[in-house]
């Protein structure tokens, strides 16, 4: 979207989605509290009368969200069938039961919100007979038992119908009550003690917490506003109100008890705090991003979800509809699949350009545009867009960029290709944008064979157009090293830190029948993207390391992946499947048949211009700081979730100390193709961000290496510069071209460099080393071949023995 654009529809947008957001509020019953609320917030007082429209969700802290359930089959007074009537306001109308308040652990006053909204800090409770709250005038007494008003803890029949109509009250007038009240009531200091835990259990109540959220208390405001409430309710509790929460002592039903009275008391006191929050939240407004896109919106477009496993011709059927357009896009997930299309379309006779993040190419006369799915432009008019892997919505980092290219496009015909597990979101989000959705089916051209056999652990049996599939750089190169060694087979190399020309070239190298590279050694990156000459696909292992611990490769990937083998077209029509160890077999065929899970969420992340008005209400806070802030405050629609983004934040917080960057710099400066973990890279980007804060032409500032590599480290350095250039090159796009003045020799250095890296890794027969350390690991054999093991049998026993003791403990 153009900026300009982007920016007017947003506020356009925004104001609209505030309306519905009160909208929301209204359509609670507890029509006074939100009367109130508004005059509260709102000058115009527009929002005066309930409306019924969708609920809402908060992001990422608000996940759990709860409605409160005024019937509680706990309740102590249930046989009188009292406990009703009790409303206040809230979003969400997903039952759940009031929880342990696990989402506000204390409830100590948070400094910083008090310091934030000027409220000084919380009351305490001195030793005998001192009243509390600081006050001699109408605070609960701590007395001797002769003075207590509720000394008397029986309840009799009496009580009983008090406390009937207690629970029943309404709470506006109740609160009211409490109020005017000159003086409150004196109890036992046992009695205080208890009225104590019953607010210590309501100040940390998650579900109070979150409830809270719908009259725009902060979570970090709520421990506040919750002891100033305390204060208030020790100043002026009358003996019956303080008896009947005594008869409740800490529990669910106080807690209900409680809101209602807690939401009065804050509309009340804090108006200003809630304004402040209310326009912070509003800020933060993802909802409705179907709205984002007017034009979009204006126009009647049509969707085809070619909907299939791997390797059903969906993207093909696709592709010829784009040919035959008169203007067309192509959005593919990767560099490598976008070159691939614009290769093949400008070779069948129409030409195409290329625009990924790192080049544009544009061909003369050219009225087709093959692009990476961030790159698409939702400004222009097309005939015809493909969007290429849509499951692809559901990615928890990328997700944003399907999700934008789905909603925003504006092209007559929209052409979705991937497996059916988005299938459903999809025909939701049509719904709601009005496009008229087309559904093809399609069946794998030959189905694929799972050999039972397996490679029996032993690599030795790996045979020509085997492609071994491993998901580490370390194991891709043991692999390879130990079937160089142990076989006549020679091994191409497939992985994602390499660039997208040397993975060709490799695919190339593998695909042609005359030389010797018939095996293929990849990690999942073969999964997309590479139309390979692969008989059969070999899992080394299926399990990998998430980052943070070993899990199982989840079934989609694993058939993403074994599809790959026996495509149409190539010299294997059937495809095979298998696994290097028996233990693993299973899973694999667990995999296979398991039906597409079903996507319920897909992703979202904000425009700059979302930022930069979410920025406005928070000043003087860093980026990092402010992109937490976001995603804490954020709310989404309950089909999207916001994406993930640690590897901006890492980014953002590396950045920080770079002066005179403004925000938009810095927003764009987080999306470089980076990788955090390589410091040398991380690094380069440093000082391509401090020069450019300086105004000063951006230098590439690295040597071309000497040759191809002769070992893993120099193999690494290798990769490093490539990624270094490749990220002045996208830079370059995205900033003044004149501050990054030496893009021709960057494109120049990263083309040799990519060659070079093709040349080592034809004659790579090293051990591979670790990015971090650069030595290899300790528990490596000398001789370069220890037998690898499987990992998903061990993980499965664990799984097992895990249940199995939390059955025993249960
Ligand atoms: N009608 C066809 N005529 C000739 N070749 C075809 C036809 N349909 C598909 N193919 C070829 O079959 C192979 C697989 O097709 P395609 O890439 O479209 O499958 P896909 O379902 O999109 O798989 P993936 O999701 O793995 O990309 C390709 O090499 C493609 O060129």
């Amino acid at each position: 979207m153009g900026r300009g654009q982007a920016t007017t529809l947003f506020r356009v947008c925004s104001s609209k989605n505030n309306v519905s957001r009160v909208r929301v509020m209204l359509s609670n019953r507890y029509f006074h509290s939100v009367r109130k609320l508004d005059e509260c917030v709102s000058e115009e007082n527009q929002f005066s009368t309930p409306f019924d429209v969708s609920r809402r969700e908060f992001s990422t802290s608000l996940i759990d969200m709860v409605r409160f359930r005024y019937h509680s089959e706990n309740t102590k007074f249930a046989e009188y069938d009292i406990v009703k009537a009790r409303t206040f306001s809230s979003l969400v109308e997903n039952g759940g039961s009031v929880d342990d308040g696990s989402a506000c652990k204390s409830n100590m006053v948070d400094a910083d919100a008090e310091q934030e909204n000027g409220i000084s800090s919380v009351d305490s409770v001195d030793d005998d007979r001192i009243e509390i709250d600081g006050s001699d005038e109408g605070g609960i007494y701590v007395s001797n038992s002769s003075e207590s008003e509720c000394d008397n803890n029986e309840v009799d029949s009496n009580d009983i119908a008090r406390f009937q109509q207690l629970s029943a009250s309404d709470p506006v007038e109740l609160y009211r009550e409490l109020r005017n009240a000159e003086k409150g009531s004196k109890v036992k200091r046992s009695d205080c003690d208890k009225l104590r835990e019953v607010f210590h259990l309501f100040s940390n109540s998650g579900w109070a917490a979150n409830q809270a959220l719908a009259i725009y208390i902060g979570k970090s405001f709520f421990p506040t506003a919750a002891s100033k409430f305390r204060s208030f309710f020790f100043k002026k509790c009358p003996a019956d109100v303080a008896k009947y929460l005594l008869s409740l002592g800490p529990s669910e039903e106080a807690n209900k008890f409680l809101f209602p009275i807690f939401v009065e008391f804050c509309l009340e006191e804090f108006p200003d705090e809630i304004k402040r929050f209310r326009r912070l939240i509003q800020s933060a407004d993802l909802t409705k991003p179907h709205t984002w896109f007017p034009f979009a919106r204006a126009m009647k477009r049509k969707i085809i979800y070619h909907c299939g496993p791997t390797n059903s011709g969906k993207t093909y059927n696709a592709l010829q509809r784009f040919m035959e357009a008169k203007k067309a896009i192509y959005c593919s997930p990767l560099r490598l699949l976008a070159m691939e299309v614009f290769d093949k379309v400008n070779a069948n006779g129409v030409y195409c350009s290329l625009l990924t993040g790192q080049e544009k190419k544009h061909v003369l006369f050219s009225n087709h545009t093959a692009c990476t799915v961030e790159m698409v432009s939702t400004d222009e008019v097309y005939d015809v867009a493909v969007i290429d892997e849509i499951q692809m919505m559901s990615d928890p980092c990328r997700g944003y960029a399907w999700s934008r290219a789905l909603l925003g496009l504006m092209a007559d015909e929209i052409h979705l290709c991937g497996d059916p597990s988005v299938l459903n979101i999809v025909q939701k989000i049509c719904s709601e944008t009005g496009d008229e959705l087309h559904e093809q089916h399609y069946e794998r051209f030959k189905p694929l064979v799972v050999e039972a056999k397996t490679l029996l652990g032993d690599l030795r049996n790996v045979r020509s157009g085997d492609c071994v599939v491993a998901f580490s750089r370390r194991e891709i190169f043991e692999v390879k090293l130990a079937i160089e060694k142990q076989t006549n087979h020679r091994c191409c190399v497939i992985y994602g830190a390499l660039p997208p020309e040397t993975r060709r070239k490799q695919a190339n190298l593998f695909n042609d029948q005359d030389n010797e590279f018939d095996v293929l050694v990849a990690s999942d990156a073969v999964g997309m993207g590479l139309n390979l000459n692969i008989r059969r696909v070999v899992f080394y292992s299926l399990s990998k390391y998430n980052g943070d611990k070993i899990v199982p490769v989840p079934a989609s990937q694993v058939k993403q992946i074994a599809g790959r083998a026996g495509r149409r077209g190539s010299i294997y029509p059937d495809g095979l499947a298998t696994t290097l160890h028996v233990d693993d077999l299973d899973y694999l065929i667990e995999c296979l048949k398991e039906p597409f899970e079903d996507v319920k969420k897909v992703g979202l992340f904000p425009f700059y211009e979302q930022i930069e008005l979410f920025a406005g209400q928070l000043p003087n806070i860093t980026f990092c700081n402010l992109l937490d802030k976001f995603g804490e405050n954020c709310r989404l629609d309950g089909s999207y979730f916001l994406c993930r983004h640690d590897n901006i934040k890492k980014v953002a917080n590396m950045l920080e100390k770079v002066q005179g960057l403004s925000l938009e710099d810095r927003f764009n400066f987080c999306f470089a193709p980076v990788n955090i973990r390589d410091p040398k890279a991380m690094y380069h980007l440093l000082r391509f961000a401090s020069s450019y804060s300086m105004n000063i032409a951006v230098s590439i500032a690295m040597g071309m290496p000497k040759g191809s590599a002769r070992n893993d480290a120099e193999l690494l350095d290798l990769e490093t510069k490539h990624q270094v250039l490749s990220m002045y090159l996208w830079l370059s796009n995205q900033f003044e071209k004149d501050v990054f003045p030496y893009v021709k020799k960057a494109e120049i250095m990263a083309s040799d460099i990519a060659d070079l890296l093709g040349q080592s890794l034809t004659k790579a027969c090293w051990k591979p080393e670790s990015r971090q350390s650069g030595k290899p690991k300790a528990d490596q054999k000398e001789d370069g071949y220890k037998r690898p093991r499987s990992l998903i049998k061990a993980y499965e026993k664990k799984k097992q023995e895990k249940t199995s003791s939390e059955k025993f403990s249960a």
